[in-house]
């Protein structure tokens, strides 16, 4: 009753949770028996070891009785056990070790995947509430805690009790009154260490927290540092890192202060044990109740009784560290994440693309769209414009299935898209971003990724023809297989963008979708890419969000948004007789006059 009082008071279940315990195995357990010939490995080392333990003390103790007797017999066969106890021990020592590892390792590996799938997966709303720095952090640290709860820590979690008994049983058959005196020293033990555990996790929480901070600093530094140069911001982000690294260094004193006092405390219980046994063990042997190889013997042996009750209470505080890392990543799992099956319904777009209805918001009080209808004819140029914030990119990343509305459905042949075809869907499609993102890697990895295993060497050319790359490959010393490196930083803005028409090219999906870049490019290369946009257009449904006035005057229909609603819509010739925001937008020059009209058609 009391126990259940102190478990339903905030403060304590902040520490100390059932629920979380229950969570926590329930989430690591199934690892754990995927690589159980590994663990029952290790269980039998265990108990090998606690055997070869309690053997080593009987032969340590009647070892000495022996040479005090002067029972040379005795001592001949005495040494020869030792002997084979010793090679035992090593060799239980060898493999313990090695099945640690083939086990603690196993279950990393898999949990480690199947957190990167979760985030991969992971619903586009709660994705963008994280900072990717956090969920490197996640990776680089939290995920290495799971240690302290599948590796030794559990094994210890078994050894302990089964220790304890054996060695309790056997010393009670050595003397039962000097065992009494052992009995006083547990309580203090556990009760110790139960005390330290909760005060260390705290500060582990706060650690971990802090970690998640940098790894943000981190990532915003390396990303961002040729405008932290441009800014001279070099310095605040120097105080800024500083200071967390001072806070970190603060945090890490206290915990190992905390660690020292708790080792010191658990040294001291162990000496205050050593010291009486010591005494009240004398006290026996002169008296005859005990001989000198009996005394050695329990001494040895109450050195495994204490240890492992101040060493539980250490693997407490270790599990308390690993505790409060698993419980960020139960965070990270709690996230919903996209079922994403590759249905067989791969959308050809013969007829249209519609969003019916829709009712949208990012944070569930301020819609960007709402009861918001729209038709995009197939194999036509859509253009979507309207000024900044009118949700065209929210349209876009809805029209992907990377958002899901609160209302309404998309519709791609009539055929409305859910969590089910969400993966095939985005097969159907290509998509070009404003900004173009390249992996790291060579120019051929980049552009096969997109394509399916059979693209030949012939298509991947004619893809980079078509984009108006293929003689700038061919220029570079190592050709396609030149390395173009982080985000693609050794190659230009145009040829970046080329790079990228051309992977949506092999994808050859049957809908285009493409977000103009608004930054301009030199002529020559502006004229490049917009000549290769052109040639992926053809055929294609296609959806713009239109920069150029070279797009929507070819555009077969132009939407005008304006926050969340269509405005206004018609084509560029239509729209320009009527009054509105389209007239607006175009005398406020909101479109870029690039010149090369000719090069849209996007009828094949
Ligand atoms: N991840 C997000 N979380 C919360 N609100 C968002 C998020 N992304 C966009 N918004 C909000 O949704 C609205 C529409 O944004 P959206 O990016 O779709 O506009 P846009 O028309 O593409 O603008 P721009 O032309 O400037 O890119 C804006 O008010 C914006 O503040």
């Amino acid at each position: 009753m009391v126990m259940k009082r102190l478990l339903n008071n905030t403060e304590i279940s902040q520490y100390f949770s059932l629920g979380e315990l229950k969570r926590i195995i329930q989430l690591l357990f199934p690892y754990v028996r995927k690589h159980k010939k590994a663990y029952m490995g290790l269980f039998i080392m265990l108990l090998l070891d606690i055997t070869l333990a309690l053997a080593f003390a009987w032969f340590f103790g009647n070892t000495i009785d022996a040479a005090v007797q002067g029972n040379f017999e005795q001592l001949k066969w005495l040494i020869a056990t030792g002997v084979a106890i010793s090679i035992l021990s090593m060799a239980v020592n060898f493999t313990d070790t090695y099945l640690e590892t083939v086990a603690l390792n196993g279950v990393k590996k898999d949990f480690n995947h199947d957190v990167y799938e979760h985030v991969i997966r992971m619903n586009g709303k709660n994705f963008t509430n994280y900072h990717s720095g956090e969920l490197f952090s996640h990776f680089a640290h939290d995920l290495h805690q799971i240690e302290g709860v599948i590796g030794r820590g559990l094994l210890n979690l078994i050894r302990v009790p089964i220790i304890s008994i054996s060695v309790f049983i056997y010393l009670l058959h050595i003397n039962w009154a000097l065992t009494l005196v052992i009995l006083l020293v547990i309580p203090l033990a556990i009760l110790g260490g139960a005390l330290f555990g909760v005060l260390l996790r705290n500060n582990s929480r706060e650690i971990h927290e802090l970690m998640g901070k940098i790894s943000k600093t981190l990532n915003e530094t390396f990303q961002g540092l040729m405008v932290i140069r441009s800014f001279t911001l070099e310095s605040f982000f120097k105080q800024k890192y500083k200071k967390s690294q001072d806070e970190l260094y603060q945090l890490e004193l206290k915990d190992a202060k905390l660690r020292g006092w708790f080792n010191t405390g658990g040294e001291a219980v162990g000496m205050m044990t050593f010291l009486t046994t010591l005494a009240v063990g004398m006290y026996f042997v002169t008296d005859d109740i005990l001989t000198i190889g009996a005394l050695l013997t329990y001494i040895n042996l109450v050195n495994h009784l204490i240890y492992p009750m101040t060493g539980i209470a250490g693997q407490w505080a270790g599990y308390q560290r690993s505790v409060s890392a698993i419980e960020r990543i139960i965070r990270l799992l709690d996230q919903p994440r996209e079922k994403g099956t590759v249905g067989s319904y791969i959308p050809d777009c013969e007829d249209r693309i519609e969003a019916k209805h829709i009712t949208f918001s990012y944070d569930n009080s301020n819609p960007v769209f709402t009861d918001f209808t729209i038709t995009l004819p197939a194999n036509k140029l859509t253009a979507i414009v309207g000024p900044s914030g009118a949700g065209k990119s929210t349209l876009f990343y809805l029209l992907q299935g990377l958002y899901q509305p609160q209302q309404g459905t998309i519709c791609i042949d009539g055929i409305s898209i859910d969590e089910e075809n969400l993966q095939s869907l985005r097969q159907s499609m290509a998509y070009v971003p404003q900004e173009t993102y390249l992996f790291s890697g060579t120019i051929r990895e980049n552009l096969l990724i997109s394509g399916n295993d059979r693209t030949t060497e012939a298509q991947m050319m004619e893809a980079a023809i078509s984009a108006n790359i293929h003689e700038f490959i061919q220029s570079l010393p190592e050709g396609y297989d030149t390395e173009i490196g982080e985000r693609g930083v050794r190659l230009s803005g145009g040829q970046k963008q080329r790079v990228a028409i051309a992977r949506a090219l092999l994808k050859n999906a049957p809908i285009l979708l493409l977000d103009e870049a608004t930054s301009s490019l030199d002529n020559e290369s502006e004229y490049l890419v917009q000549e290769a946009l052109g040639r992926l257009m053809k055929g294609r449904t296609t959806v713009v969000i239109a920069h150029r006035l070279s797009t929507i005057q070819h555009a077969d229909k132009i939407l005008v948004l304006d926050q969340g609603r269509v405005v206004q819509q018609g084509t560029h010739e239509q729209l320009l007789r009527t009054n509105g925001l389209y007239n607006d937008l175009y005398r406020k020059s909101y479109f870029h006059k690039d010149g090369y009209p000719e090069v849209f058609s996007i009828n094949a």
